[in-house]
This record gives C-alpha cells, sequence and structure tokens, in this order.
C-alpha cells in the first residue's frame, strides 16, 4: 500500500513510493538516463562530495528563503524544471503542477511537450510561469506556440539548447511510451498524415531542427520581448557566449539523458559563473533532493535551481497534492539547512561556505 504523504519525509522517499505504482513506462521513461546512466548518477553523487563549512553563533531566528528569478518573486529559490508528458501520470497532468508550484510560491516552467495547452496552465499559476520551447524544424509551429505563451503571461521563454537529438536512453527502447490514441498533445502542431495514432518520443524527435545554433537567436528575439534562457549550457565558452547574446543562463545536462558523461552542472556552475560576470542570471538542474543541495548551488553562484524527477514522482502519488509536498520538503529542509549554516538570507550563501573534499 502506498504510505500517507506526510509519512514520506524526503524526496528519496517519494521517489521510492512513486516507483510502485508507476505505470512500467512511465516508470522507464522518467527515471532514466542515456547509455550506461554514468552522468544520471553523477548528478546526484556530486551534492555529497561538496562539504559545507557552517558559521556559528549567528542569530538564526529569522530565516529569509525569498528571492526573484527575472523579477518573479519566489518564496524559496526553487522552481519546477520543464517535464514533457504531465499527463502520463496524473489526469490533471501540467495544471496541476502548476498549481501546486504556485501555491507554495514556486515556479512551473511549461514543457513544450505537455498534455494540457499553455493556457490552461498558466491560467492555473497567474505570473508563475515560463515557458520551454523546443524549437521545431517548422518555425511557423514554435512562431505560434512563443506568441500564446507571451499572450498568456510566460514570464520568460527557457530554449533548450542541448538536445538537437533526443539522447539515447535504453530504458524507453525496451519499455516504449505508448501515448494512447486519440491524446491530443496540444503543441506538437499538425500531425503527418498516417502518423496520427503513432505519436511518441521517436516521432517528436522527427520535428526538432538539429541545425538550432547562436544564428537563431537573432530570429527568436525578433518573434518575442520576453527574456531568454538557453537551458542546457555546460561550459564557461557557452555561457559566455549565452551572456554576449544577452541570453540568461541555466546550466543542466537534461537529467543525463542526452550525452552521458557529460560534465555535471554542479561541476561546471563555477568556470560558468565566472564567465558571465553578473551579465546574466545563472540557474541549474539536475539531481537536486535536499535543501542542503540547493543550498550548495546557490553558494557556487546559482540564481535559483530547478528540480524535475521529485515533481513529477509527487505528481504520479497524489497530483497536486503530491507536488506541493515535494516542494515543501525542500522548502523546509532549505530553511533548516540556512540556520544550520548561519545565514538567514540567500544573498548570504557565497563560496566560503563551501570546502571542496580532496
Ligand atoms: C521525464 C522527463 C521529461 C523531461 N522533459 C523535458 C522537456 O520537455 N524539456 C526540457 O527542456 N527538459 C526536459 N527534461 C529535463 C529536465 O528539465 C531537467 O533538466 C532534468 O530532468 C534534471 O533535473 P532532475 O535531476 O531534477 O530530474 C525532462 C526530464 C525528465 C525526467
Ligand atoms: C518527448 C520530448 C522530449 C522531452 C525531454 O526533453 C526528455 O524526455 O528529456
Amino acid at each position: 500500500m502506498t504510505p500517507d504523504l506526510p509519512e514520506l519525509l524526503n524526496l528519496r522517499e517519494i521517489e521510492a513510493a512513486a516507483c510502485e505504482v508507476l505505470p512500467p513506462a512511465a516508470f522507464a521513461y522518467y527515471r532514466g538516463g542515456a547509455n550506461d546512466e554514468h552522468t544520471l548518477r553523477a548528478n546526484r553523487e556530486g551534492y555529497a562530495a561538496l562539504k559545507l563549512r557552517p558559521r556559528m553563533l549567528v542569530d538564526v531566528s529569522q530565516i529569509d528563503t525569498s528571492t526573484t528569478v527575472l523579477g518573479v518573486p519566489l518564496a524559496f529559490p526553487v522552481g519546477v524544471a520543464p517535464c514533457a508528458l504531465h499527463g502520463l501520470v496524473h489526469p490533471d497532468a501540467e495544471v496541476a503542477t502548476a498549481r501546486a508550484a504556485a501555491s507554495v510560491g514556486s515556479l512551473m516552467t511549461l514543457s513544450t511537450m505537455s498534455h494540457r495547452t499553455i493556457e490552461e496552465v498558466f491560467g492555473a499559476a497567474p505570473e508563475r510561469c515560463w515557458f520551454q520551447l523546443y524549437l521545431y524544424k517548422d518555425r511557423e509551429v514554435s512562431r505560434a506556440l512563443i506568441a500564446r505563451a507571451e499572450a498568456a503571461g510566460a514570464r520568460a521563454l527557457v530554449l533548450t539548447v542541448d538536445a538537437p537529438h533526443l539522447g539515447r536512453r535504453e530504458a524507453i527502447i525496451r519499455t516504449p511510451v505508448h501515448i494512447e490514441p486519440g491524446t491530443v498533445l496540444p503543441n506538437i502542431g499538425p500531425r503527418t498524415p498516417g502518423r496520427e495514432h503513432l505519436d511518441d518520443l521517436a516521432y517528436f524527435d522527427t520535428l526538432l531542427d538539429p541545425s538550432l545554433s547562436w544564428r537563431d537567436l537573432a530570429w527568436l528575439r525578433e518573434q518575442t520581448r520576453l527574456p531568454v534562457i538557453l537551458k542546457g549550457l555546460l561550459t564557461a565558452e557557452d555561457a559566455a557566449l549565452a551572456a554576449e547574446h544577452g541570453c540568461h543562463v541555466w546550466a543542466s545536462n537534461h537529467g543525463g539523458r542526452q550525452l552521458d558523461t557529460a560534465v555535471t552542472a554542479l561541476e561546471a556552475l563555477p568556470e560558468m559563473v565566472e564567465a558571465v560576470a553578473g551579465r546574466a542570471e545563472v540557474y541549474l538542474d539536475g539531481g537536486i533532493s535536499r535543501g542542503t543541495d540547493v543550498i550548495k548551488c546557490l553558494a557556487l553562484g546559482a540564481r535559483a535551481v530547478f528540480v524535475a524527477r521529485p515533481v513529477l514522482y509527487g505528481l504520479a502519488l497524489a497530483g497536486e497534492a503530491g507536488v506541493r509536498r515535494t516542494l515543501e520538503l525542500l522548502r523546509d529542509e532549505v530553511r533548516l539547512g540556512m540556520a544550520l549554516c548561519g545565514k538567514t538570507r540567500v544573498g548570504e550563501l557565497g563560496p566560503e561556505l563551501i570546502r571542496r573534499s580532496q
């Protein structure tokens, strides 16, 4: 029997409980990483290798975990990363996730590959949504999505740049995701005749534009006035280029689902922050499961972090309430972790808080 939410004391326990209830194909799709999953594992393991240097005898009777991301106020520095196909595990899909995020003062990043429409999701979390864009070969479909996201109140556009093709996730080759015939995926544009009932990840891959390059950012700028964030950068070189192009930076290896043995975002963060040199905001995702993970990323210069799988697991367990439980656990852990580090505001989290283990 699935334990009640209050009995699940941390994100790992939420994951374990969700794994018991997830349909096998959804589990394979959500959990999996590329190839040998070295990067997937490294994402998690990296946090434990960084040791904290807490300060004592600081008055921590008042802790303020709040911050802002591109002007959006966050009650704590954690947002929801874009994830495709929330509807595989819950009928309310992305609407439930958006509601939960808004209810705790977090932020929802809606994936292009969603079950629910941009308008439905953004309506559930006004002023607290970003739109993640996969740029299609068919620019007209992408242009229309950008316009709709902006009209519906998106506060930023997150262009995913690490997926010219989807990585090789062997778990879903073995256990493929089959989207129920008749399911409408509202953002994938007109279907190829004859493929209407075969929509799957391989089909989505054929829509992506592998020619996407820095030159396309000028086109993107012409489509929108929204701030643009490039998601999936992992080097100082690309972070500097992003800042030169007027974009913000989202350090990520896509949850180990793209290039296996790529560096972790946590490893790359210091060089990226240095390269950006304050010209842009820098965010990070990958493997976050504890408040101390969040604190370490902020100490190394991230403005905020994002979580993907833990949110999907919460959704699978209990819809909106499950996502809320996931985010509340992180929020409370960030607050306690800051107090035990002797820090009262996120602005006090700096590199002196971290000691690299030898
Ligand atoms: C099931 C699943 C679907 C995802 N879909 C998207 C997507 O549509 N767009 C995107 O940019 N990233 C997508 N990602 C990557 C996440 O945004 C994030 O970068 C990654 O999962 C790392 O976070 P995590 O370790 O907290 O899962 C997806 C990840 C998962 C697990
Ligand atoms: C199905 C669209 C791709 C979603 C994605 O980015 C992922 O599965 O990692």
